[in-house]
């Protein structure tokens, strides 16, 4: 007799299924209807599957689409660059803050020009750069759970980021209610004591079993362990991989929509019994992720061109993976879905990252900034410039030829996660001066597009050559058929030029 899955493996194995064309068909039309329904996702060809179709004629230049991120966050090294909005990514503060957080968080052992206490009243605001009015950012808005990893350029923004799934991410003195915070420690006192209560749990975790350290349902009171375990998490993700940031985001955010579809009674077509429809509810906020393209982040991942036993990388990858998921589950895990803590799912999620490839980029105000103060195309007159650069100067000396640092990170865009790619791409996704600052995809068209012609975007340098561009695509697992590859290919002396 056949034995049947365990609970955990049978969930996976849904929950990775790709979505049926009908509901694929609907969740793609609501993502394009909240988007202006410039645009239809539907399938390409049996190579390419789906893709995404203008439903408008486009002129050279114009917007096609504008998306906001699902899920998304800065690279770690990238957060003592530029102070973002934890939801939006817009920069915030004012333009001396921004300067006085990057040199002041500076951790090269190189001495700064600059007094400390000036730049301490630049981020406090009681020092303000001249002109630095001509560039106004939002005023920063701090975690509804006071946790310091996570500050907003509105209120607006830390109740939507809460809602989507901070509230389960935060480690803050006010999401952890019932908690007995430690007295305060020195930095080295909280990574040691975040350890040990590591080592604590993974012992326990050996003598009793993994259900006793996971909380049944996640709505229990959280306590001072769960704060500890987050931090954790977030620990190990800084010091291994970021998109394991994002991957927690995905995982909170499908059950905190599975609890609201529960409780407004909403989850389509649900009925049966309360463990069936709890599960209607997770896959129906499983959603934007069963639609997604992805694959095991082990299995998906380039081999680094140094490595030479690619099986022993992929399975380090697959042990990383493994315990960023148990630290996860530490403080998130719900007994009711065991398959959204699987591996295979969670893997999968990092590997949808992987393939999608989508950065998230948002220029620094800064730059302008300087611009007016030090360019030649400045709005300033020579004088104004010659007195504004005593003040200006030595910052800009210190902050070094990275002095434009752009907020950098990774994000999943459910639409421009569709798009294909052609190596002669009718658009591409670029941020507009001064329109696009904070974190959502822009795509535009590079050249006119008519209505019912592919939207392709180039995954790749387009103007490499012919094998260069080949080799480039073998990462993404396919080989390119557009117009450009097929004529270079019929023409290889051409092609190799
Ligand atoms: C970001 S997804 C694009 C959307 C995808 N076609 C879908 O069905 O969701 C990237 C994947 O689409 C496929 N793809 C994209 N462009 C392609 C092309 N020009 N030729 C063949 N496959 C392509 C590849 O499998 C690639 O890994």
């Amino acid at each position: 007799m056949m034995q049947a899955l365990p609970e955990d493996a049978r969930q996976a194995q849904q929950l990775l299924q790709p979505l049926s064309s009908d509901l694929a068909a609907s969740y793609f039309h609501e993502v394009v209807g909240n988007l202006g329904e410039t645009v239809e996702v539907r399938l390409a060809s049996l190579e390419k599957g789906r893709g995404v179709f203008a439903t408008k004629d486009f002129a050279e230049e114009d917007l096609i689409f504008k998306e906001p991120p699902l899920v998304g966050a800065q690279h770690t090294s990238n957060r003592a660059n530029a102070l973002v909005c934890s939801h939006c990514f817009s920069f915030i503060g004012s333009i001396g803050i921004q300067i006085a957080h990057r040199l002041l968080s500076r951790r090269d052992a190189e001495p700064v020009d600059v007094n400390p206490d000036y730049l301490r009243s630049l981020w406090s605001g009681v020092a303000e750069l001249p002109y630095s009015n001509r560039f106004p950012l939002r005023t920063l808005v701090t975690c509804l759970g006071g946790c310091t990893d996570s500050i907003y350029c509105s209120e607006e923004c830390a109740a939507a980021n809460w809602a989507a799934h901070h509230q389960l991410l935060c480690c803050g003195r006010r999401a952890q209610p019932s908690s007995v915070m430690p007295p305060a420690e020195t930095e080295q006192q909280q990574r040691r004591s975040s350890f040990e209560a590591f080592r604590e749990s993974r012992e326990r975790l050996q003598t009793q079993g993994l259900h006793s350290l996971t909380p049944p349902i996640r709505r229990e009171p959280p306590n001072f362990d769960k704060a500890d375990a987050i931090r954790l998490f977030r620990e190990h993700a800084d010091e291994t991989n970021d998109a394991f940031h994002i991957a927690a985001q995905v995982v909170a955010g499908t059950l905190l929509r599975a609890d609201e579809l529960l409780i407004n009674n909403s989850t389509p077509g649900s009925t049966g019994s309360s463990r069936e429809r709890s599960w209607a509810a997770l896959q129906h906020a499983w959603r934007p992720y069963a639609a997604a393209w992805k694959a095991p982040w082990w299995e998906c991942v380039a081999i680094p061109e140094d490595v030479t036993d690619a099986h022993a990388f992929r399975s380090d990858l697959r042990e990383l993976a493994s315990d960023s998921l148990e630290l996860l589950k530490a403080f998130l895990y719900d007994e009711r879905f065991p398959g959204l803590f699987h591996l295979d799912v969670y893997g999968s999620i990092v590997g949808m990252f992987e393939l999608n490839n989508l950065d998230l980029f948002v220029a620094s105000p800064v730059e302008d900034y300087f611009e007016l103060c030090h360019g030649e195309d400045s709005s300033l007159s020579a004088e104004e410039q010659h007195l504004t650069q005593l003040t200006t100067r030595p910052l800009l000396d210190a902050l070094g030829k990275a002095y434009d640092a752009a907020c950098e990170g990774s994000a999943f865009y459910a639409l421009q996660s569709c798009c294909n790619h052609s190596c002669a791409p009718s658009a591409y996704a670029f941020k507009r001066a001064h329109i696009d600052t904070d974190g959502s995809a822009v795509v535009l068209a590079k050249r006119s597009i008519a209505c019912g012609e592919e939207v392709c975007l180039s995954y790749i340098d387009e103007d490499a050559p012919f094998h260069e561009r080949r080799a480039a695509l073998a990462d993404y697992g396919f080989v390119c058929a557009c117009e450009k590859c097929a004529a270079e290919a019929a023409a290889p002396g051409k092609a190799a030029a």
